[in-house]
């Protein structure tokens, strides 16, 4: 079997080949002012497919014949988690956003075009979009103003079935929540498999990241739309590209934030530690909302290798039960191994 796993982030197009059993990683990090040259996410197709293309030639498998090809999938209308095929009406909705802006939505659409030249069928696996909220959960406190969940579902997923299994259960037992700790932060209570309460990372909700705010005073937005400091497009940009550390410190390298803390830099500290603060108290508001039954804490993406990071949060949380750290993320792993139960039989994928 070969399949090609496609994940494309803000600032990077990560690329798998799963080749006989083996996982071959490739992939590019884009210049992120090169990114803002783009007014629309789906103008980059051509860009991200010509990085593919010549990291794919790199490996000597640019004329391959993949059996599968399986995208990180976007913002489409909410789904449950799983496979889904990449169907006419899931490709447009990718194309036109019909949820939003996010990287990932290039993943279907770029698995859709090599999956053309290879005569295969395209997948995506675990959306951003994958809505398991508890009905409680979902009530914002205005009529008319919903919370939803959008979240970094497929690494919280795979990392969380790997925890649960580790501890000699599996997934659908377990009671855990996940911190995926990347560009965006996202929290999420996973019970018994399903996702029952998560910040929506990328739109103001929960802990601030390295380019997104997080959740903001309402009375604060309202006065600067007031005084002219933002239209409705320039805070939506704000809030998900350019809140947070980046806010404070110009900045979005957590290393660099770290670099600067060793050097006595006191705006850089406290940037930093707010954001630590703020992940801590979402990931004890969580531990109520599962009545303290929590058998396991994670903390995974890029942010999870500072062993600062993670000790800071440790020393925190701990009272509320063990902490496992899975740095980096297996968004391709995880994305491979979806195509593959697909492809033997294992699972059907789901229509959308
Ligand atoms: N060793 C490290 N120490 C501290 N921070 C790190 C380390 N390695 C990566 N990071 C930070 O992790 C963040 C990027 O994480 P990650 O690679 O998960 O993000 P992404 O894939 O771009 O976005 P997202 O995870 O939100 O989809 C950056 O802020 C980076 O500085
Ligand atoms: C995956 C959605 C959240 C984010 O990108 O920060």
């Amino acid at each position: 079997m070969l399949i090609l796993a496609i994940d494309p982030g803000s600032t990077s197009t990560k690329i798998g080949v799963l080749k006989e059993g083996e996982m071959i990683h490739a992939g590019m990090d884009h210049d992120r002012n090169l990114i803002d040259t783009f007014a629309e996410i789906h103008e980059q197709e051509e860009m991200r497919f010509a990085c593919i293309m010549e990291e794919l030639e790199k490996l000597g498998l640019g004329n391959s014949r993949f059996d599968a090809v399986v995208g990180r999938g976007g913002l489409i209308r909410p789904v449950s988690g799983g496979v889904y095929k990449v169907c006419d009406t899931l490709l447009s909705d990718l194309k036109t956003g019909i949820s939003g802006s996010h990287a990932s939505n290039l993943g279907g659409i770029l698995a859709r075009r090599f999956a053309a030249s290879s005569n295969c069928d395209a997948f995506i696996v675990d959306p951003v979009v994958v809505d398991e909220l508890d009905e409680v959960a979902r009530l914002s406190g205005l009529a008319g103003i919903e919370r939803n969940s959008i979240f970094h579902a497929l690494n919280q997923k795979a990392v969380a079935r790997r925890v649960a299994e580790d501890m000699g259960g599996t997934y659908h037992e377990a009671h855990l929540i996940v911190a995926h700790m990347g560009g965006g932060i996202t929290v999420g209570a996973h019970k018994k498999g399903r996702v029952v309460d998560v910040n929506n990372g990328l739109n103001g909700d929960g802990p601030y990241a390295p380019e997104r705010s997080g959740s903001l005073p309402v009375d604060g937005i309202v006065k600067a739309l007031e005084e002219g400091r933002y239209t409705t497009d320039s805070l939506s940009r704000t809030v998900s590209r350019e809140g947070g550390i980046f806010s404070y410190l110009g900045i979005v390298d957590v290393r660099e934030v770290e670099r600067r803390m060793e050097e006595g830099d006191s705006e850089a500290t406290l940037a930093w530690k707010g954001m630590v603060y703020q992940i801590v108290k979402e990931i004890g508001s969580l531990a109520a909302a599962l009545a303290g039954e929590v058998d396991a804490i994670v903390l995974t993406g890029g942010m999870a290798h500072s062993t600062r990071i993670t000790e800071a949060i440790k020393e925190k949380v701990s009272f509320i039960s063990r902490v496992v750290t899975v740095p980096g993320e297996f968004e391709l792993e995880a994305l491979t191994e979806g195509a593959l139960r697909v492809l033997k039989g294992e699972e059907e994928a789901k229509r959308y």
